[in-house]
């Protein structure tokens, strides 16, 4: 279990998060998500001690990071993957973690085996690609067999293999009782994996519910609805108190009403329908609507990258 509650940390003029509080419970993968520059890596930090807060705290099953006992035991993180030194093999990294945490060398070989790099596991790691050092990070926080894995951005670098290989680790830690948390600026890639959100924007929380409930909220329903008797059905849906928006082909878009009211409606007042089609919003949208405000960097469009658009909330 990790809570946070009235969390604050302040850089100069920078207030990088602001009062957040929330709860990330076991058994669940908890998907922190926010545009960039929104405060998850210095939450991260903070909820394992790297950092200070300002105000307020983030406690790990009851206490603070510097308060655990066996902390390589109780939480494992990935923050950094790069931070290896390059000359070391994985095997090496992993036993010097090892042995500095207390935890049998027997451990090694397991993590090495979950994460795939047994194979190159002497090889030193500054040779090794992103997706590479991210495995060893992964192997590095599986360590201690924690109760609790905070990832921060796990998928950076990963192939599309990588990304699906990522998403069942998750799953699976989740289902041994696991707290698993673990950030992205990306919504289209924590709404497979996540149980749980939890979004953030300029450090404050903007919504903590689960993965279903988020995409529901977020998404606006509207059907598109075709009909030669444009003007009649637009009279009467309007009368009901629905939102009626013209297409440029001539069709509907309708809020405030299913596709099953919609077309009772027409049928009781004889209006023919041509198509009535109910409408999702991409989880996209629903992220770019909640976080568009809390952006820190709008990106430039030229040139810029898919998820820097997402991010800038475009
Ligand atoms: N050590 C620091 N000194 C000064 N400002 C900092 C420091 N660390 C973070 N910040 C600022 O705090 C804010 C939050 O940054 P943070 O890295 O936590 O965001 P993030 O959500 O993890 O973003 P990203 O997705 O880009 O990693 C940013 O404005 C950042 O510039």
């Amino acid at each position: 279990m990790i809570e946070a509650s009235g969390l604050t940390k302040r850089y100069g003029r920078t207030l990088a998060v602001d009062d957040l509080s929330f709860t990330v419970r076991p058994g669940r993968v908890t998907g922190f998500l926010g545009p960039n520059g929104a405060g998850k890596s210095t939450t991260m930090r903070l909820a394992l001690g790297l950092d200070h807060p300002t105000s307020g705290a983030i406690h790990i099953n009851g206490r603070p990071y510097r308060q655990l006992s066996h902390p390589l035991r109780a939480v494992g993180a990935l923050l950094d993957p790069r931070w290896v030194h390059p000359n070391r093999s994985a095997r090496a990294h992993l036993h010097w973690l090892a042995v500095a945490g207390g935890i049998p060398t027997s451990r090694i070989d397991e993590v090495l085996d979950l994460v795939g790099l047994s194979a190159v596991a002497g090889k030193r790691a500054g040779g090794y690609s992103l997706g590479m050092s991210q495995r060893l990070g992964i192997a590095a926080a599986l360590l201690g067999d924690p109760e609790v894995l905070l990832f921060d951005e796990p998928a950076n670098g990963l192939d599309p293999e990588g990304i699906h290989w990522i998403r069942t680790l998750l799953k699976n830690l989740a289902a041994d009782g696991r707290t698993v948390f673990v950030s992205s600026h990306l919504l289209s890639e924590m709404a497979n994996t996540a149980d749980d959100l939890i979004v953030i924007g300029r450090g404050r929380l903007i919504s903590q519910t689960t993965t279903a409930e988020f995409i529901e909220r977020a998404t606006k329903a509207t059907v598109l609805v075709r009909t030669p008797q444009a003007e009649r059905l637009r009279a009467v849906l309007t009368q009901q108190g629905c939102g009626v928006a013209d297409q440029p082909d001539g069709a509907l878009l309708v809020t405030g009403a299913t596709g099953e009211q919609i077309g009772e409606a027409a049928a009781a007042h004889q209006v023919v329908l041509h198509e009535l089609s109910p409408q999702r919003g991409s989880l996209e949208e629903a992220f770019m609507q909640l976080t568009g405000d809390a952006v820190e960097y709008a990106a430039q469009p030229a040139g810029a990258e898919d998820s820097d658009l997402l991010a800038a909330g475009r």
